[in-house]
């Protein structure tokens, strides 16, 4: 550790992403790991993060009590649950440090709430925080602009870990965004999220979701524009979860010296 690092609180510590996050701080320049946070009652308070994540005592206990961490802290790398984060949210805006948020299934007042406290935190939001997604997300938009608006259709297909509780995914969504933008339509008014029984024929211009969910698969998501007489697939696999702690760990480091506002990964990489 070193005197200019980037003072890190890692919230749902004792989680799949909260472990990798610590493992890959640790093993990361320019920041570490300044506190660990689980919720009240949780076992998992007064262990050591670092044992926990495997890496031998770091000297960092996981406490229940995250504005006092947030207030000697710089950053805060969330992903936990909806609830969760739009409460670590408000806490970060009383910090007035930055907030890093992987967690997916947030409602749209959950967003607002979100945005609301980016008055005066520094937060970055996006439901996958690798590279390779955040490219494939441009590759979508560019895919849907070149082949218009209703003679290709448009599929996302998803499959994660059986653990996983929303769907779609956050990363199908985002792709899903993409791909309107790139058509010039709004995602709500033209997606098709579940299909069961006597549907009818697929609606011209709208765009499908379907959710696969099982084993320990880390994420694939695959964008199918399927015309007449040809299909055009693009798909990322994630094989580690270390791709989302590395951006999460990128993103926050690259808001250390922004203006109090809502962020995304495309900012941060440079890709908007
Ligand atoms: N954007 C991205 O790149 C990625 C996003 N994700 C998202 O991140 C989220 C977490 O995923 P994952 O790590 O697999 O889930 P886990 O369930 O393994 O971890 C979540 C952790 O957060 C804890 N938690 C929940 N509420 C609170 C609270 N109020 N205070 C402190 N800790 C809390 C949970 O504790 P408890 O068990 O007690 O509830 C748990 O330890 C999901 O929304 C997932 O979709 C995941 C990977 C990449
Ligand atoms: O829950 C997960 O595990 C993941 N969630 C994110 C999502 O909802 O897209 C990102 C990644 O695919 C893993």
């Amino acid at each position: 550790m070193s005197g200019t690092d980037m003072k890190l609180v890692v919230v749902g510590a004792a989680g799949r992403m909260g472990q990798t996050l610590i493992r890959t701080i640790h093993a990361m320049t320019g920041a570490s790991v300044f506190a660990a946070v689980e919720r009240p009652g949780s076992a998992f308070v007064g262990r050591d993060a670092g044992e926990l994540a495997g890496l031998g005592p770091m000297g960092v206990t996981i406490t229940d009590k995250p504005l006092e961490a947030f207030v000697e802290a710089e950053g805060v790398l969330d992903f936990t649950s909806p609830a969760a984060t739009v409460e670590f949210s408000g806490l970060a805006a009383q910090a007035r440090i930055v907030h890093v948020i992987g967690t997916t299934g947030c409602s749209t007042e959950d967003d607002a709430r979100i945005k609301a406290a980016a008055r005066h935190a520094r937060i970055v939001k996006s439901g996958n925080m690798s590279l390779g997604v955040n490219l494939l997300g441009v590759l979508t938009q560019q895919a849907a602009k070149a082949l218009g608006r209703t003679d290709w259709d448009i599929e996302i297909l998803e499959m994660h870990h059986k653990h996983k509780v929303d769907a779609p995914s956050g990363t199908a969504l985002l792709l899903g965004e993409a791909a309107a933008r790139g058509r010039g339509i709004d995602l709500g008014e033209n997606s098709v999220r579940v299909r069961d029984g006597h549907t009818g024929p697929r609606a011209a211009g709208s765009i499908g979701f379907a959710t696969l969910r099982g084993g320990s698969v880390i994420g694939e998501h695959s964008v199918i524009i399927a015309g007449e007489g040809e299909q055009v697939t693009l798909s990322h696999s994630a094989t580690d979860r270390a791709i989302f702690a590395r951006g999460a760990v990128t993103a926050a480091l690259w808001a250390r010296d922004k203006k109090p506002r809502f962020y995304t990964m495309l900012d941060v990489l440079g890709l908007n």
